[in-house]
């Protein structure tokens, strides 16, 4: 980045040389990666490319990795991950409120409860909530906290596709408010190129890709002019052959997350 650049917009993120093995396998090979404050960034890759391994790292879960090169993150992170983890045992306000206490805690609960459509359900168990409402939950868990930075691992993945569009909106709106950094991490071209300015593509441990999507929003999975930027995420990650299937053929696209190549080998928990 041109210094005067780097002058205007102070990265919230900065990462220098990370690199991470397991069991003498390299995942991670020397990433340099600025976030802006402020950015929505959404990141790609196949399955096991190390994105789960990216965001950990960012979000300072992974100790073994902080020695490998340098790594500043904001304190205040929030992580949302493909399952809720909401506590079984407490009700909706107490899982978004948990380790906050005092009336004005309690107060922020309600209002992020509230956000994310959930008024209404503060004294819900978790069981009595669908996948979405529990993802719901987890994002009002996050806002509460006010983060400068939010971590998302698939947040949406478990969701059927409808749901999973409104959650898009919802994402979109609460960022749009709060205005937090946004590291996403999803498997979904259209799901990145919908929300994020900014793609990456990780590949062989590196950052392979970074694209800027530069369209209006409220994006629609219609935006034909959106195309021009599927068909390079999909290049960059080697699935130009499914052209025909996510080429912009008409339809309205938001059947496409389930025609495409499925990556879950490895999808389900990050710990
Ligand atoms: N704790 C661990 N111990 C050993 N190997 C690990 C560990 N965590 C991740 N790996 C390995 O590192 C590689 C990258 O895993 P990671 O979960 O970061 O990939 P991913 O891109 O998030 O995959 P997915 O999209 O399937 O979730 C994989 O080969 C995985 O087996």
């Amino acid at each position: 980045m041109a210094p005067h650049a780097e002058q205007l917009t102070r990265p919230a993120v900065q990462l220098r040389g990370l690199t991470r093995s397991f069991d003498g396998h390299t995942v991670l090979d020397g990433i340099d990666l600025d976030l802006p404050a402020g950015q929505f960034t959404a990141l790609l890759g196949h399955s096991g490319s190390g994105k789960s391994t990216l965001l950990r790292a960012v979000a300072g879960l992974d100790h073994e990795v902080a020695g490998s090169g340098q790594l500043t993150a904001p304190s205040r992170v929030s992580v949302v991950f493909q399952d809720s983890r909401l506590l079984p045992w407490q009700r909706v306000l107490d899982n978004v409120l948990l380790g906050l206490d005092g009336k004005e805690a309690e107060r922020r609960g309600r209002a992020a409860l509230a956000e994310v459509g959930l008024a209404g359900r503060e004294r819900a168990w978790p069981n009595e909530l669908s996948g979405g409402e529990a993802q719901r939950a987890a994002l009002a868990r996050s806002l509460v906290r006010e983060p400068e930075l939010l971590l998302a691992d698939e947040p949406f993945g478990a969701l059927d596709a409808l749901t999973r569009i409104r959650m898009h909106t919802l994402l979109r709106e609460l960022w749009e408010r709060h205005r937090p950094s946004v590291l996403l991490v999803t498997h979904d071209v259209d799901e990145a190129i919908v929300l994020a300015d900014r793609v990456l593509v990780l590949d062989e441990g590196r950052i392979g890709l970074d694209l800027t999507i530069d369209r209006p929003h409220p994006r629609s999975y219609r935006d034909p002019l959106l195309g021009e930027y599927r068909e390079r995420l999909l290049t960059a990650l080697g699935v130009t052959e499914h052209h025909d299937h996510h080429g912009t053929d008409g339809t309205d696209g938001t059947d496409r997350a389930d025609d495409r190549p499925q990556h879950h080998e490895h999808a389900e928990d990050p710990q």
